[in-house]
């Protein structure tokens, strides 16, 4: 059996990189920004006015000082004019600095009558002008690559680019299988149970930039597993559920291989997980997760996800671990590395779960973060720090 480090390393050996794709900024958040782009104006394009009130030359602004308005400049109309000595302009937020002003005097602090004010105190000496180019310059790049988030989006639209390259969001085809497994909402045999990690997975792939769809549950006879990989075809990453472990129904491994699918490796010193299978399969890759729902899920955390990234354009890398104290003792752990469901106590300990069967997901639902218990790893006290994925 490999590590987990080690099948991480295949696995973005295997990886295919997405080509890139144009998509219109409503469409763009969420996307993965593919390659550097540059904003095409400066922001704001002119010394902007920052407040309502009136457009003024410093050297003028005095307690009791009087000046005549000669104009007016809103947001989206520059005033034409210049403001010399003696001088105001009525100005609003967002409008261009008259030419020859370089201070706002808040209207707070002004008495109008007619088209004269008089200056008060002033509350503050700043002087209420946002810079041409202050926030950004013409050139400035936003660097791929960059899950886009809703404020990215923003300042593209600033940037006044209105298409942004983004890698292709992966295709992954989600194949089920096994005789017992019906959709929720249909109504099981006796002997059936209802297929759940597919749809955890499904949402795990889709939040995080895939276009994860699901097949049809595949049962376990040879036509049906090729019929489920004829309908995977146009995917770039093909994901089973279940058999893949050494029953004599489980089929996947070999169904693949016998439709072209080159094994990179099967088996893994990781609990649970063990039975994970990947290899490329004609142009696509192929992941074969075991079937124990919580299993399933945790691979889609420790594998699934960083490929996914990889694939996308991110650097090949695990997925990140943070570090906590333990809120109570744990025993050794066996030679397989242990991702243990747990919760953080108030205090923020982490509490590793009593029951750690890879069948319960009732408590995968009801953790915080998965436990990483390095292979070998000795008794742990309370207090120890341990890392740990949060979920
Ligand atoms: N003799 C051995 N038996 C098993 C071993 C082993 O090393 N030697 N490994 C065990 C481990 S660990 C795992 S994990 C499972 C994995 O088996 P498979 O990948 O072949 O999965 P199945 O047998 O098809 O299913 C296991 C379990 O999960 C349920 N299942 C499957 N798919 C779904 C789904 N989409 N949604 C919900 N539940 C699903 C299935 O009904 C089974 O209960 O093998 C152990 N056995
Ligand atoms: O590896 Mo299995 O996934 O331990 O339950």
């Amino acid at each position: 059996m490999i590590t987990v480090a080690q099948a991480l390393d295949h696995l973005f050996a295997l990886a295919p990189r997405m080509p890139q794709e144009d998509a219109p900024l409503v469409r763009a958040a969420g996307r993965t920004l593919a390659r550097d782009v540059a904003a095409r104006r400066d922001q704001p394009p002119f010394d902007a006015s920052a407040m309502d009130g009136y457009a003024v030359r410093s050297e003028d602004v005095a307690q009791g000082a009087r000046l005549t308005v000669i104009g007016e400049a809103a947001a989206g109309h520059r005033f034409a004019g210049a403001v010399g000595r003696g001088e105001a302009v009525r100005i609003f937020t967002g409008a261009p600095m008259p030419e020859g002003s370089d201070r706002v005097v808040i209207q707070e602090d002004v008495t109008r009558a007619d088209a004269r004010i008089t200056l008060s105190a002033p509350e503050d000496a700043a002087p209420h002008v946002r810079a041409a180019g202050g926030d950004f310059r013409a050139g400035a790049a936003m660097s791929a690559p960059r899950r886009l988030r809703p404020e990215d989006i923003a300042l593209l639209a600033a940037m006044n680019v209105a298409r942004v390259p983004v890698a292709r969001k992966p295709r992954v085809a989600i194949i089920a299988t096994g005789d017992e497994l019906v959709m929720p909402g249909e109504d099981p045999g006796p002997d059936q149970i209802i297929a759940s990690n597919s749809f955890g997975l499904k949402a795990l792939l889709d939040q995080h930039g895939a276009e994860a769809r699901l097949l049809p549950i595949a049962r376990d006879t040879v036509p049906a597993l090729e019929t489920a990989f004829d309908l995977a075809r146009d995917a770039d990453l093909v994901l089973t559920i279940g058999g893949a472990s050494v029953g004599d129904h489980d089929l996947v491994g070999s169904v693949a291989e016998s439709l072209g699918m080159e094994r990179s490796f099967y088996k893994i010193a990781m609990r649970p997980g063990k039975p994970l299978m990947a290899g490329r399969m004609n142009d696509a890759m192929m992941i074969g997760l075991p079937g124990n729902p919580v299993s399933a899920m945790v691979c889609g955390y420790v594998f699934v996800l960083p490929v996914l990234r990889a694939m996308l354009g991110f650097a090949p890398e695990a997925a990140p671990r943070q570090s906590a104290p333990l809120a109570a003792d744990i025993p050794a752990n066996g030679a397989r590395e242990h991702y243990m469901r747990a919760t953080f106590d108030p205090d923020d300990a982490l509490r590793a779960e009593t029951r750690q069967d890879s069948a319960l997901l009732a408590v995968l639902a009801s953790a915080d973060a998965l436990l990483v218990r390095p292979p070998g790893d000795g008794p742990r006290k309370a207090g120890d720090m341990v890392d740990y994925l949060a979920l």
